[in-house]
């Protein structure tokens, strides 16, 4: 039982390498002519490797021990004197090893090269197609796992293939060599130093095999770590504001226990591998030398020839040694690799339709008619949403938090598709364009804008493909962001630190606000932007967002319901269903949960008026 378990295992890692070939295998077709080449140098350093204790073998059988017994030597078999023998052969060991050396660059050089383009070309892909992924694939991994294979993965698979690959492949060439040969010269002896091969390559199996599984446990519990770490500084402000560090340090704390105790089982386990393959190499080499001096008694064997014998043992000793590291080392890049390819098989939920077509220059009408969506499939958030906009209008979605609004609204831009029910623009189901001229014709601006590490400029022209300089001032002029951008240290070329951090919540908004206006799209998506902003801030974002809306049609969530009073249309969003339909006036005749709500914020508002006149006139 025990046996299968471990056979099982180890055809994973065979499978695993089969697989992760498999997945390169066009990138390797690609590049075959420099692999060819280098294969090609690779063979022939094995070949100089075995030839490397023949002139040995020479210089003992026909030149020292004839000289030794003062027999007149068998150097006269090769039709030369002694001393032009031994000058041959001696310039034969320099040769050898100059070849030889030569071979190893050019294979190292060129399986590195390959190595390195190949995976610098999987690398890009990856981040490209981490790209196109689904939300709902982001929201299931965690972005430090993810960064953990973007980056730690996949350079484990480039030191690995070059210093460790590559090494095995020269090795297990050499070895294969070195038994076919040592087989033509005895074979009972071969027999002899091979049989207690199986043994080591069981105990190698068993402990190979243990160490893989704690370096995947180990990978992801780093992943787990990078997670943690890069979560916490993400929300440095907040763990300081509530004092929350003891709280991040204990569980920081204990995924860091985990991980260094995986680690210290993977290097025991190391450790114990490299002492069981020293002891049974010392054993082979004992028994080889005890039979090996009979048979030469027997005359069976010539003593250069068991010179060879034991010089290629002692060669294959260090290949063997390195063998349980590189293939310990290997069997780590498996597990990195998997996870890449992992990723890469993926496929985007929200995808383009095979016979999708760009989109044209939309009007702007959008309908929803029966649409139905749920995170879950099997728990349905939007419940049969219907209504229709025409192009220009302003559309407002209000009713309690996390009821589905927002949600709602992520459908138009195709961030997730809906279960049942479709979506219109322009009378066209939106499946049926191409994602990116979907998306490239509506603007958003969230409630916290996300801002990059980059300068203003960048940071309004990335909102269209191209932008000139001459744009980007217009639509911060637009976004009344142009007065406080021209203060900043260096204007629009100022670098702005990790999500806009130098920046007041209503300077970032209005930056976001730019890069929306940059687009000129036909469709305005507006999930409460000003929310959490003081008045000075709210009204000049207001005022920035009534320009960029000018004419378009606008979908808009706020929980200020004198903000969207003015819109043709609201829905009261609740229990992912539309509660109430139709413009202000119809909702306050209609005297349901909107009209309720309106007039509980104004008396709310009015309240607060009066207390801050009162405070001001004491
Ligand atoms: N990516 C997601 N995966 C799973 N559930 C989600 C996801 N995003 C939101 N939800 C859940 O869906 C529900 C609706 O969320 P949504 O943000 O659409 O509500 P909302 O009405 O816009 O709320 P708010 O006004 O607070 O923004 C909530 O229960 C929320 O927890």
């Amino acid at each position: 039982m025990k046996n299968r378990r471990k056979q099982k295992t180890t055809k994973g890692v065979i499978s695993g390498i089969f697989k992760i070939l498999r997945k390169l295998s066009p990138y390797l077709r690609k590049h075959r002519i420099p692999i060819a080449l280098s294969f090609l140098a690779l063979l022939f350093e094995s070949g100089l490797q075995l030839l490397e204790p023949w002139p040995l073998k020479y210089v003992f059988d026909h030149i020292l021990i004839p000289a030794h017994n003062n027999s007149p030597g068998t150097a006269g078999a090769f039709g030369m004197p002694t001393m032009v023998l031994l000058g041959l052969l001696t310039v034969g060991i320099v040769g050898i090893a100059g070849l030889s050396s030569m071979a190893s660059y050019l294979s190292t050089y060129g399986i590195s090269m390959v190595v390195v383009q190949i995976l610098s070309e999987v690398r890009g892909k990856l981040f490209s197609h981490l790209q196109r992924l689904s939300l709902s694939f982001h929201q299931q991994f965690k972005s430090g796992d993810l960064i953990t294979r973007v980056t730690t993965d996949m350079d484990k698979m480039r030191n690995v293939a070059i210093s460790n690959a590559l090494p095995l492949v020269t090795n297990l060439i050499f070895l294969l060599g070195m038994s076919i040969v040592m087989f033509w010269l005895n074979w009972e002896l071969a027999l002899l130093a091979m049989a207690i091969f199986p043994l080591f390559i069981i105990l190698n199996a068993h402990l190979l095999i243990r160490i893989r599984s704690f370096s995947s446990q180990h990978r992801q519990s780093e992943g787990v770590l990078a997670s943690t770490t890069g979560e916490t500084m993400g929300a440095i402000k907040v763990i300081q504001a509530l004092s929350l560090h003891d709280r991040q340090q204990s569980i920081f704390v204990e995924q860091n226990k985990k991980s260094l105790e995986e680690v210290i089982q993977s290097l025991r386990l190391s450790a114990a591998l490299q002492r069981t393959v020293k002891v049974l190499m010392a054993i082979i080499v004992a028994v080889v030398l005890w039979r090996g001096s009979q048979v030469v008694q027997h005359q069976e064997l010539t003593p250069g020839e068991l010179l060879v014998f034991i010089t290629y043992l002692k060669n294959a000793f260090q290949p063997i040694r390195k063998l349980s590291n590189q293939i310990r080392q290997i069997t780590k890049a498996v597990a990195s690799g998997e996870r890449v390819i992992e990723l890469l098989e993926y496929e985007p939920n929200v995808r383009d339709l095979p016979n999708s077509k760009k989109a044209h220059l939309f009007f702007g009408a959008v309908r929803f008619e029966n649409v139905s969506f749920g995170y879950d499939p099997e728990r349905t958030l939007l419940k049969n949403i219907n209504f229709s906009v025409q192009p220009g209008q302003t559309l407002a979605l209000v009713g309690p938090s996390g009821n589905g609004k927002s949600t709602l609204l992520s459908l138009i831009l195709r961030l997730y598709d809906p279960q049942k029910g479709r979506i219109l623009i322009d009378g066209q189901d939106i499946r049926e364009y191409k994602l990116d001229s979907l998306r490239q014709q509506i603007s958003i601006v969230l409630q916290e804008s996300v801002l990059f590490a980059a300068s203003v400029r960048e940071n309004i022209a990335c909102g269209k493909i191209g932008a000139s300089d001459k744009e980007v001032e217009k639509a911060a002029r637009l976004a009344n962001a142009h007065e406080f951008i021209m203060k900043l240290p260096q204007g629009y070329d100022t670098v702005l630190g990790e999500r806009g951090a130098t920046l007041s919540g209503g300077q970032r908004q209005r930056i976001a606000i730019a890069r929306a206006a940059i687009r000129k799209a036909p469709i305005v998506i507006l999930d409460e932007p000003t929310t959490g902003l003081d008045s000075a801030s709210e009204y000049s974002v207001n005022s920035a967002l009534k320009q960029i809306t000018k004419n378009q049609t606008t979908f808009m969530i706020s929980h200020n319901l004198r903000a969207t009073q003015d819109a043709d249309l609201i829905l009261y969003v609740e229990s992912g269903t539309v509660r109430e339909k139709g413009t202000h006036e119809e909702l306050m005749r209609l005297g349901g949960c909107y009209a309720t709500l309106y007039r509980l914020q104004n008396i709310v508002s009015e309240d607060k008026y009066r207390g801050d006149t009162y405070a001001f006139e004491n």
